[in-house]
């Protein structure tokens, strides 16, 4: 029987593991989603060509793909590493961006579902298509509440055995048994890009360090934002200068905070 972990703790196992996390993720998100995994207290390492990406994923601890610029050597680079992970017993995480868009998008998320992801990280517009219904996603951006996709990310999440987290003004994770939602963050928070695949990133360092409770990694990842977001729009004049605000929070958020603050409600 395993005792209950709390966000703090999950927090402090990340930090003290400073896990190597392997991050096939978009040119938008490579930059800012690196430095706030280092803010946070994880260690990523933007490995995607076909040529290592398998070979990198059997060193790190935890691998997370992101399919925002997708082309056909990230792709090729994406399922070597995810085959390589699924063999190691390594968690890994698919950021499904904007995959209803295109027909190459809708066929390598396909492809990518069937190598078995253990978390599956979007917007709300994403995982209502990805369980196959009709979502108003405009590009990346979401266009539906996290409301309208609960039942979305149950289905998907029963379909495919993987933890899904929808993001958006409130989270919501579910291992397709056990729900819960996490209340916090910034309406700022959507108003800088790569945000959403900074946090399928930090999911993954979560995971890497807690590899045996997915669904608790991935709502304390969802938390640390939240916690993190909401506290540093309040000095925050806009976009622009919440982005450091929240990166210094994120460096400095104490275990102890995150478990006084954090809103993690069962749904
Ligand atoms: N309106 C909002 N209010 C508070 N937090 C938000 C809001 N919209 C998004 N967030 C937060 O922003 C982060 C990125 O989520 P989201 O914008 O849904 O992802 P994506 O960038 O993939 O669309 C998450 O931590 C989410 O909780
Ligand atoms: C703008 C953009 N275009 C392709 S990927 C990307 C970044 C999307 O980031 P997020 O999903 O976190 O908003
Ligand atoms: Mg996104």
């Amino acid at each position: 029987m395993q005792t209950t972990q709390t966000p703090g703790r999950l927090l402090t196992a990340m930090r003290a593991k400073n896990p190597l996390v392997q991050n096939i993720t978009n040119f938008v998100a490579m930059n800012i989603a690196a430095n706030v995994m280092l803010a946070a207290g994880a260690s990523p390492a933007m490995v995607h060509t076909k040529e290592e990406a398998g070979e990198f994923a059997r060193i790190a601890s935890a691998l997370t793909i992101n399919i925002g610029t997708l082309s056909p050597d990230f792709l090729a680079g994406m399922k070597e590493a995810a085959k390589a992970a699924g063999e190691a017993g390594k968690p890994w995480v698919l950021d499904p961006v904007a995959h209803f868009a295109t027909a190459y998008r809708r066929a390598a998320v396909a492809d990518l579902m069937k190598l078995k992801p253990t978390i599956v990280r979007g917007n709300a517009s994403e995982i209502i298509a990805l369980a196959g219904s009709q979502s108003s996603g405009h590009g990346v951006d979401s266009g539906d509440p996290t409301e309208a996709a609960e039942g979305s990310a149950i289905t998907l999440a029963r379909q495919s055995g993987s933890i899904v987290a929808v993001t958006g003004e409130v989270d919501f994770v579910t291992d397709g048994q056990h729900s819960v939602r996490i209340m916090g963050g910034s309406a700022l928070m959507p108003r800088i890009t790569a945000l959403g695949c900074s946090l399928t990133c930090l999911v993954g360092a979560f995971a890497a360090a807690n590899p045996e409770r997915p669904f608790e990694a991935t709502a304390a990842a969802l938390a640390m934002f939240a916690v993190a977001g909401e506290e540093a729009a309040i000095s925050a004049a806009g976009p622009g200068s919440f982005l450091p605000l929240f990166l210094d929070r994120l460096a400095t958020l104490s275990p102890e905070t995150l478990d006084t603050k954090a809103r993690i409600v069962s749904a």
